[in-house]
C-alpha cells in the first residue's frame, strides 16, 4: 500500500461481535480501497467476547490481514452485567454458522478494546471513523476513561436500534441496544458525530437465496468462505421472518461509512429506555415543538438518524465487492 493512497483512505476501527453479518462488513471492509481499517475492537452479542475475539482473529488471518490488532472488549455490560444474552440461535454456538474455524494464530493485543479506542484517536485526533456493529459497551467505556472522545473521534457509525418500527429482541428492542441499554444512551447523547443505521433500514437491504447460492459458485475467496456459514443466517431468517433472504445489517453499516449518500437522515436527540417492558427501545425526538417543561431529550446534541436508503445500490456494492477476486 503506497502512503499517497492510505493518505486519502479513512481510518477505520470496527467494534464487532462476529456474528455472520460481521463477518460479511469486516471482510467488505477489507475489500473496500476507501478504507484503512486500523483495528478491530471486540464485543459480545452475537456471541461471548472472548468468542468474538477468536473470530475476529481468524477473519483477519482468512483475509491475510494479520497486522490489523484485534483488541478485546469487555466481557460486560458497561455496568458489570454477567449473564449476557447471546444470539447463537441467529449465528450458531461459534458465531460462524457453526462452521468450526480453526484456532486464530495470533493473539489480541495488549490494549483492551476501549483503551485501544482512545489510544487512536489520540493518535490520530479528528481522523478515526469508528464502526459499532455490536452493543455499544466499549465506546461507553472509550468514553469514560476519556472525556474528549466525542471531540477527537472524526465520526461513529452504529447499527443499532429500530426507528419507527418493531425490534427484533421484541416488539420494542433491537439487539444490539437490547444489549446494553445503559452503555447505549450515553453514546448517543455524547456529542459526537454519530450516524445510526436501524433496522428499519437494514432490513431493506438483503441478499436473496439464489444470491447466496451464486456467492458459493463464483471464485472469490471470501465468497466461497461465507457461503459456509450463510445457511445458517439464512435458516434464520426463513424460521423468523419467512422470507427467502437474509439482512444485511453490518455490511449495510460499513457502506453508509464508505459512503453516506447512499442513505437520507433525519436529525435529533435519540434517548434509550433503561428499564422495564421496553428496556432498549430507541426514542427519537422528530419534532420541532418547544416542550412546556424541559425533557429528557433537551440539550443533547442530536445525531444523524438513517431514514431512508438507496436498497438496491447498496446490497449490490455489498454483493460485487464479496465477489471480487
Ligand atoms: O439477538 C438477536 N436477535 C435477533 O432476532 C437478531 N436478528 C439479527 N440479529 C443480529 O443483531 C444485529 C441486528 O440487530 C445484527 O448484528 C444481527 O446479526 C439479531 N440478534
Amino acid at each position: 500500500m503506497n502512503s499517497i493512497k492510505q493518505n486519502t483512505q479513512k481510518k477505520m476501527i470496527i467494534d464487532t461481535d462476529p456474528g455472520i453479518d460481521d463477518a460479511m462488513a469486516i471482510l467488505l471492509a477489507f475489500q473496500s480501497p476507501e478504507l484503512n481499517v486500523i483495528g478491530l475492537t471486540t464485543t459480545f452479542g452475537n456471541v461471548p467476547t472472548a468468542v468474538a475475539t477468536r473470530n475476529a482473529l481468524h477473519l483477519c488471518e482468512l483475509a491475510g490481514k494479520e497486522d490489523v490488532p484485534v483488541a478485546q472488549g469487555l466481557l460486560t455490560t458497561l455496568r458489570g452485567v454477567v449473564k449476557l444474552r447471546v444470539a447463537d440461535f441467529v449465528h450458531g454456538s461459534d458465531g460462524l454458522g457453526n462452521t468450526n474455524p480453526p484456532e486464530p494464530k495470533q493473539r489480541p493485543i495488549d490494549l483492551s478494546g476501549p483503551e485501544f479506542l482512545v489510544a487512536k484517536v489520540q493518535e490520530f485526533p479528528g481522523e478515526v471513523t469508528v464502526v459499532a456493529l455490536g452493543p455499544l459497551t466499549n465506546i461507553a467505556k472509550a468514553l469514560e476513561l476519556d472525556s474528549n472522545f466525542p471531540k477527537k473521534v472524526k465520526d461513529i457509525f452504529i447499527l443499532g436500534g429500530a426507528f419507527f418500527v418493531n425490534g427484533n429482541v421484541n416488539p420494542a428492542a433491537e439487539a444490539n441496544i437490547f444489549g446494553d441499554p445503559e452503555a447505549a444512551d450515553m453514546v448517543f447523547t455524547c456529542g459526537a458525530n454519530i450516524t445510526v443505521i436501524g433496522i428499519n433500514i437494514t432490513h431493506q437491504v438483503v441478499m436473496t437465496g439464489r444470491e447466496i447460492e451464486e456467492l458459493g459458485k463464483c471464485n472469490s475467496k471470501f465468497g466461497k468462505y461465507l457461503c459456509k456459514a450463510l445457511p445458517f443466517y439464512y435458516d434464520y431468517h426463513l424460521r423468523s421472518y419467512n422470507t427467502d433472504a437474509i439482512y444485511l445489517h453490518d455490511p449495510t453499516t460499513v457502506v453508509a461509512a464508505i459512503d453516506p449518500s447512499l442513505l437520507t437522515y433525519a436529525e435529533g436527540v435519540v434517548r434509550v429506555q433503561q428499564e422495564g417492558l421496553c428496556r432498549g427501545l430507541t426514542l427519537f425526538n422528530s419534532t420541532t415543538k418547544k416542550w412546556a417543561q424541559p425533557t429528557e431529550w433537551c440539550n443533547k446534541q442530536p445525531i444523524k438518524v438513517a431514514i431512508t436508503v438507496d436498497a438496491e445500490n447498496v446490497a449490490n456494492l455489498i454483493k460485487a465487492r464479496l465477489m471480487a477476486l
